[in-house]
């Protein structure tokens, strides 16, 4: 069963005088996922973002976020939103729980339980009773999606969360958002201009670059299944021979490069071996979502 996207860009543009920041935006957003927005500085994640959750108008096009248009009933398509876009209000002289409980009072119906639920959620159990200020900036931003995840919306929008993190605090976001996707059904939409975080946090990225979409990749997590054709290369004395011999294939440097499973592989340098070409190695070749993106981009900076 095909599920409906949670959020439908649909033709969007953004204009803001002569300049066209957005241009033609269509793509849709399955529920449950970590959905990555890639691009470079000024691309325009930060002004798709805001027009997601109603901070800009939208020039032209619509947004709908389960099913619901955030032109024509905002009200109801903001509810479905929780969202750090900007820096989240906090009193660093009360306690985290405060603050939670503060924060609760603006959405009726939030009991005891969910705050606690929530602050659970991104692992902030231990400190919760511990003053804001003594939070180190990655506990901050996970207080802040416990607040922002209170009213269980169905989309989690994150502007640039990793921005400031240190290695470990990035590892702690990756893994709550994930405990997010998964356990609350939270779709997490979440923008960056880094790939190397983008690859290891989501399960599809959109990349964009001058306000339009070029590429929307899944990414399978090295979960491919084990015999499943991968990019092999096999060093060897003599490529041209090798190639000429296999008949499949291309050369890059020294190196015979084939698309085979794992027995294809040893069959492959079986016959390498026995035609007389020495084969000093053989490894996978797998090309990082980095790779793609230099090539998709023309080589372009990626921050
Ligand atoms: N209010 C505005 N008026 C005119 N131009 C704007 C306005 N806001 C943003 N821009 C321009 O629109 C482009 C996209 O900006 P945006 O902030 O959306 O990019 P971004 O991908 O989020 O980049 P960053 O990672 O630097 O925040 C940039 O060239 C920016 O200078």
């Amino acid at each position: 069963m095909v599920q409906e996207p949670v959020v439908r860009i649909q033709g969007v543009s953004k204009k803001i005088g002569s300049k066209t920041l957005i241009d033609n935006l269509t793509l849709d957003i399955p529920p449950g996922q970590v959905y990555g927005f890639l691009g470079p500085n000024g691309s325009g994640k930060t002004t798709t973002i805001r027009m997601m959750v109603g901070l800009m108008s939208i020039t032209q096009g619509d947004i709908l976020i389960q099913g619901s248009s955030i032109k024509s009933d905002f009200e109801r398509a903001v509810s479905h939103v929780g969202a750090i876009v900007e820096n989240p209000e906090m009193y660093k002289f009360l306690t985290g729980y405060q603050n939670m409980v503060h924060y609760a009072r603006m959405s009726p119906g939030i009991t005891r339980e969910r705050i606690m639920e929530a602050v659970e959620r991104v692992g902030m159990q231990h400190r919760i009773h511990d003053k804001v200020k003594t939070y180190s900036l990655g506990m901050r931003q996970r207080l802040g999606v416990a607040q922002a995840i209170l009213h269980r919306p169905k989309l989690l929008v994150l502007d640039e969360p990793t921005n400031g993190l240190d290695p470990q605090g990035i590892r702690e976001l990756r893994d709550y958002l994930r405990i997010l996707a998964k356990e609350e059904g939270t779709t997490v939409f979440v923008s960056s201009h880094l790939l190397s975080e983008m690859e290891l946090m989501c399960d599809t990225v959109a990349v964009i670059q001058q306000g339009r979409l070029i590429d929307v990749k899944e990414l399978n997590h090295g979960d491919a299944p084990a015999d499943g054709q991968r990019e092999t290369a096999f060093d060897v004395d003599h490529p041209a021979q090798a190639l000429e011999l296999i008949g499949a294939g291309r050369i890059e440097g020294s190196s015979l490069i084939v698309a085979v499973d794992r027995s294809a592989a040893a069959a492959i340098n079986a016959k390498l071996v026995m035609a007389g070409i020495s084969v000093y190695g053989i490894r996978v070749v797998t090309r990082s979502l980095e790779d793609q993106f230099l090539e998709m981009t023309g080589g372009g900076h990626i921050g």
